[in-house]
């Protein structure tokens, strides 16, 4: 315990009905805080002291039918995963207390209002709230999550049977998500019914609830879900950006604290002949039509250039099994080709309809390495992509810049894990946006892939796109803190 021990102790109370004495040092100004205690009334400076770091801790819960002074801290310990990247490097525990110190209470007890405990016991038709363990996001970890933090947690917080409070689903191909909503959560939602999803996965599966939300036409009786995300897919933008990753709890924090917020989305248009590429790029989809032009929906990313072909080339299983590390590596093979020639400049016709402007504006450039707008800060844990950018704030930004050598591109975009240092720089231009419009004009297709929410679409030549931001208001909700 060190000098702590030398400080006034906050109170006494027991754990696992054994008399101990609290410590507790609240997280301040990025630093961990811990809840600590030792056995017995009073400590000596030999005392051994029991810890839970602060940002391991997901809430703290009065026990129930029992006495007023009773609590359950409900914490993760870290798991040894040997190097398999499958396992869960966290696991669900409890401590039983007594009295513990109130500033723990007051700084984890859930909301009465908006925690995960309202949520379900919500009234309605049906069962309205679902789990999906999307089993090929990230590395893999999905099912073990569960097993070792999710199931238990809601177990305990539901005191009941999981699979008889929650609809379970297990994804077993990249359209699990996008059929389910189109079966059960797009018509209950349009039925009124209010629906509460727990998502284990990364940005793609929200991005696939959305777009299928969006796919078909609402009643006026549309109940938007809410879907609490636990971070487990590669970059987790939406995750890293809203405050889900602030602690080590792999979302469960936010989930049973958090409360519902609008997830503000973009909505992309192209010429005709786009297709989403699937399957490793061996097979092509058509996308939603609207008004004759194909469209998605994103919450994240759209871009063109260095980024989506560093997504697009590193989405495969070989390197899927990289984690984040997958994105660095392709950007190498994409900065430094290995015939030694410089990046490729992507040639096309930039325009931004700039907020309350009604005049598409072109950038005044005809080469680009890099364009992306973006409603996120954060792209990956430390990419910090647009710094202006705060959780959910519905705004849109573009960053761009034109050709450079290898080693600038890389110096450049490294700024980025400086806290976003890379938007000081003259070369690149960062401003918000209302939308973007881009003509290609590239023969290869392999420069006419672009980005959205980490899917792949291939525009035809002589084809474009346009972005505009604002498309997804009352649709669904992200549970955030
Ligand atoms: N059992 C499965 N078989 C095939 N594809 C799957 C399966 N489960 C999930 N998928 C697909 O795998 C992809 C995982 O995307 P997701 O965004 O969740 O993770 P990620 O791409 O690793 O992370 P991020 O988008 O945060 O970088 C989705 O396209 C999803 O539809």
């Amino acid at each position: 315990m060190g000098t702590n021990t030398s400080q006034p102790m906050d109170a006494q109370g027991e754990v696992d009905g054994r008399p101990v004495t609290w410590f507790y040092q609240r997280a301040e100004q990025g630093q961990v805080g811990r809840l600590s205690w030792a056995e017995g009334r009073v400590p000596s400076p030999n005392t051994e002291w029991s810890h839970i770091s602060t940002d391991h801790i997901i809430a703290v819960f009065p026990a129930r039918s029992q006495g007023a002074s009773q609590y359950q801290v409900l914490y993760v310990s870290d798991s040894d995963t040997n190097g398999d990247t499958k396992a869960s490097p966290i696991a669900f525990r409890t401590l039983a207390t007594s009295n513990p110190p109130q500033q723990v209470i007051h700084d984890f007890q859930p909301p009465g209002q908006a925690c995960l405990y309202t949520r379900m016991s919500q009234p309605g038709p049906g069962s309205n709230f679902h789990v999906i363990v999307s089993t090929a996001s990230g590395t893999g970890q999905a099912v073990d999550v569960w097993k070792q933090l999710v199931r238990p947690f809601l177990e305990f917080v539901s005191a009941d049977n999981v699979e008889q409070k929650f609809e379970m689903h297990f994804t077993t191909s990249e359209t699990t998500i996008s059929d389910l909503t189109r079966s059960v959560f797009l018509p209950r939602a349009n039925a009124g019914v209010s629906q509460s999803i727990v998502l284990l996965s990364g940005d793609g599966g929200l991005v696939d609830i959305a777009n299928t939300l969006l796919s078909e036409p609402h009643t006026q009786t549309y109940q938007k879900p809410n879907v609490a995300i636990l971070p487990l897919g590669t970059g987790n933008a939406m995750a890293n950006s809203s405050g889900v990753t602030k602690d080590k709890t792999l979302g469960a924090s936010t989930l049973i604290r958090g409360s519902p917020k609008d997830v503000p989305l973009f909505r992309a248009r192209f010429s005709p002949g786009a297709r989403l590429l699937v399957n490793e790029a061996r097979e092509e989809r058509e996308l939603t039509s609207h008004s004759n032009s194909p469209i998605c929906h994103g919450a994240v990313v759209c871009s063109w250039g260095l980024h989506a072909g560093l997504v697009a080339d590193s989405d495969t299983a070989h390197y899927r099994q990289f984690g984040a590390e997958r994105f660095q590596m392709a950007a190498k093979e994409a900065l430094y080709p290995s015939d030694g020639s410089l990046p490729h400049p992507y040639r096309g016709k930039l325009s931004v309809l700039r907020p309350a402007s009604n005049t598409w504006q072109p950038i005044d450039r005809m080469e680009h390495a890099y364009v992306l707008a973006t409603l996120v800060s954060h792209l990956e844990a430390g990419f910090h992509i647009s710094p202006a950018s705060k959780p959910l704030d519905g705004k849109l930004r573009l960053l761009h810049f034109g050709p450079m050598s290898g080693e600038e591109a890389m110096a450049l975009m490294t700024r980025a894990y400086q806290d976003g240092k890379h938007v000081d720089d003259p070369r690149v231009g960062y401003e918000e946006i209302a939308g973007l419009r881009i003509e290609f004009d590239e023969e290869d297709a392999r420069w006419r892939r672009v980005c959205v929410d980490g899917k792949i679409i291939r525009v035809e030549q002589g084809g474009w796109m346009e972005v505009k931001n604002g498309a997804g208001e009352g649709l669904v909700d992200l549970i955030a803190m």
